[in-house]
């Protein structure tokens, strides 16, 4: 379904060796390098790995502007009682480690390496998703979006999916060492502009709601969430992105129609939640069940079950670089 090559400027990275449908599995995978709060040392996890396996860890990207100095001093110390490792080796396998973990669990201090994952790209305007299948016990990319013979496969490494050129360009330069020419930050001068009013506008109207919020309780509260959360709902899909952080949207905008009463509204948004859900985490994964069952809950009036699906305990997934 993929092959792994050269991007450019970008190193490796993954392609459609044929179309993709959205809501397909590329890939699932177990981690090759893991840590956790009970045993929180990267160093010795590696020192763990099979002679091919560390190979294959030191073969992964490293963020060249943290190369240098940054690691040395730690990877030394670190070191210091593994003898299987060089210093040099040492701080790369810390880079790497950085550079393409991901976080899977705040509470449990975990964070991992997945030797194919590693070589996807980020996009501004990503058409896959990446998410930790708790049942499988792998971390899946599902194509959000249709996906061509020979484009690229790529995910987003931010947070803020609707955050401007500027904010985005330094978070991941920050993060990975590289400003961003995706398809959106190398669009025409056209496209830049329209994402640059879209997204500035609903950042404007999400800070005059908290304001709002903030002084006064008006009774009509529901109705003005949702007329917002459709609003980003909207923006998004100008945007081109999908995913989960669309789907929990469409969720939410479930939950505060049904509290409105109406009932059509609710179900019409929460059967797209559930599909956009399903499209990026599969219909095996805990996500998409909890989902399932939060919303057929709402529609028996259990409405705030939804509003706490056990999913939101944890933080966004994504790659959790020098953290
Ligand atoms: C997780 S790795 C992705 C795979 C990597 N390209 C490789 O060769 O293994 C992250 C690194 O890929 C590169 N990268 C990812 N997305 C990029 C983009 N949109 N533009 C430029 N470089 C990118 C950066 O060097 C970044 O530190």
């Amino acid at each position: 379904m993929f092959e792994i090559r050269h991007a450019g400027v970008k190193g490796f990275g993954i392609f459609a060796s044929r179309s993709i449908t959205r809501g397909s599995r590329i890939l699932a995978e177990r981690a090759l390098l893991s840590i956790n709060n009970d045993n929180p040392s990267i160093l010795a996890a590696a020192a763990q790995l099979s002679p091919l396996n560390r190979a294959a860890l030191l073969r992964l990207s490293l963020n060249e502007s943290k190369r240098s100095a940054l690691g040395l001093i730690s990877a030394a110390w670190q070191s210091f009682s593994l003898k299987s490792m060089t210093i040099g080796q040492s701080r790369d396998v810390l880079n790497i480690f950085y550079n393409n973990n991901f976080a899977l669990s705040d509470k449990l201090g975990t964070r991992a390496v997945f030797p194919t994952v590693a070589r996807i790209n980020h996009s501004c305007v990503p058409n896959s998703q990446g998410n930790f299948n708790e049942s499988l016990g792998s971390f899946t990319i599902h194509a959000t979006n249709d996906i061509a013979r020979g484009e690229e496969v790529t995910i987003s490494y931010l947070h803020d999916e609707l955050g401007l050129r500027a904010a985005r360009q330094k978070n991941l330069h920050k993060g990975y060492g590289f400003y961003c020419g995706c398809e959106l930050c190398s669009g025409s001068a056209q496209r830049q502009k329209e994402s640059h009013r879209r997204r500035s506008d609903i950042q404007m109207k999400l800070r005059a709601f908290a304001k709002q919020q903030g002084s006064v309780h008006t009774p009509d509260t529901a109705s003005r969430k949702l007329v917002l959360t459709r609003l980003i709902i909207d923006t998004h899909e100008q945007e081109g992105l999908a995913g989960r952080e669309l789907a929990s949207l469409y969720l939410e905008a479930a939950r505060l129609a049904m509290r409105l009463d109406d009932h059509a509204l609710a179900s019409t948004l929460g059967a797209r939640g559930l599909e956009l859900e399903k499209d990026a985490v599969g219909s095996d994964s805990p996500f998409y069940e909890a989902s399932q069952l939060a919303f057929s809950q709402m529609r028996f009036g259990e409405d705030e079950i939804l509003a706490s699906r056990p999913d939101e305990c944890e933080p966004e997934l994504s790659y959790a670089p020098w953290t």
